[in-house]
């Protein structure tokens, strides 16, 4: 499903954790938010859960305004926290067959093994959890994320903490669900070398604002690759004067226009032609 923010601002007290988002997300991407820490970037996924609301704005998936949506929305939505703890005494087929019913889930015991299959924890099913591996521990997370058959798949931090193996294991498994399913998937994560292999589209967050969104392949062109870009853009290069978004470009900041090279994200958006070819800052 077609996720939408406009003008989106969630504050906490004093602190503004979002700012003014608006962001287009296609229907079936797969696509990487960054940031840097607080950028805002786990406050957008409880308002696309509908855990919390915005101050102002509105966040849609699909057709449907969260915040104004019953349970229904929820169930179409799945999502791995960069923390998900589960009761050590359970087995993994325990805690997913007491998610899916206390998510109101049909067919209990198809959607387990289903879900155990994809993400290859079939022959560990039976074992409690607190024989789980970091790595297991995630995939059951994701697991569970799973369980509703998503629309919309949040993946906060997914592989943090992971060991070389285990992020390939985990990637290998997000990127058949991408394959198999038609969820649009959101990863959040620091790790710009597992945005760059599992994301078609990013978007770069600071202090809750938008600073540049698109398809990687666009917003990395010309730069060695994605942290480059990020330094760019982060570094507020990449930003006006003015504080405004300078490669989020489009329509309800829909991310399709961006800067061709990395010295652009260091002009203003109104930088005349003339001005790219001298390259005038
Ligand atoms: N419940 C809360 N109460 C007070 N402040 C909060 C709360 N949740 C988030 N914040 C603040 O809002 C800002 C954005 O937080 P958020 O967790 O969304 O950022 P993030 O991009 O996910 O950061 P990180 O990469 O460190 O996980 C931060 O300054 C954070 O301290």
């Amino acid at each position: 499903m077609h996720i939408e923010t406009t003008d989106v601002t969630r504050t906490y007290g004093a602190v503004t954790a979002l700012d003014g988002l608006t962001l287009s997300i296609p229907s079936g991407s797969t696509f990487g938010l960054l940031g840097t820490n607080g950028a805002g970037k786990t406050t957008l996924f409880r308002l696309l859960i509908g855990h919390e609301t915005p101050d102002s704005g509105t966040v849609r998936i699909g057709d449907t305004t969260v915040s104004a949506a019953g349970p229904e929305i929820r169930e179409r939505v799945g999502y791995l926290p960069e923390r998900a703890g589960f009761p050590a005494e359970l087995t993994a087929r325990e805690v997913l067959a007491v998610t899916a019913r206390v998510r109101g889930l049909s067919d209990v015991d198809e959607r387990v093994a289903s879900v155990l299959s994809t993400v290859g924890l079939d022959g560990d099913a039976d074992r409690p959890v607190e024989g789980f591996s970091n790595g297991m521990g995630r995939r059951l997370g994701l697991a569970t994320a799973l369980l509703p058959d998503p629309d919309v798949l949040l993946l906060d931090e997914p592989t943090a903490g992971l060991d070389p193996l285990g992020v390939v294991a985990f990637h290998r498994i997000v990127e058949d669900v991408s394959e198999r399913t038609d969820a649009t998937v959101l990863v959040c994560s620091h790790a710009l070398a597992e945005v760059e292999r599992l994301c078609d589209r990013v978007a770069i967050l600071n202090d809750g604002q938008l600073l540049a969104a698109g398809e990687l392949s666009e917003l990395t062109a010309g730069t060695s690759g994605l942290e480059e870009t990020f330094e760019a853009v982060v570094t507020g290069d990449g930003q006006s004067g003015d504080g405004q978004a300078v490669a989020a470009g489009g329509p309800a900041g829909s991310g399709t226009e961006r800067p061709s090279d990395a010295s652009d994200l260091q002009r203003p958006p109104d930088a005349t032609p003339a001005d790219r070819e001298e390259g005038t800052p």
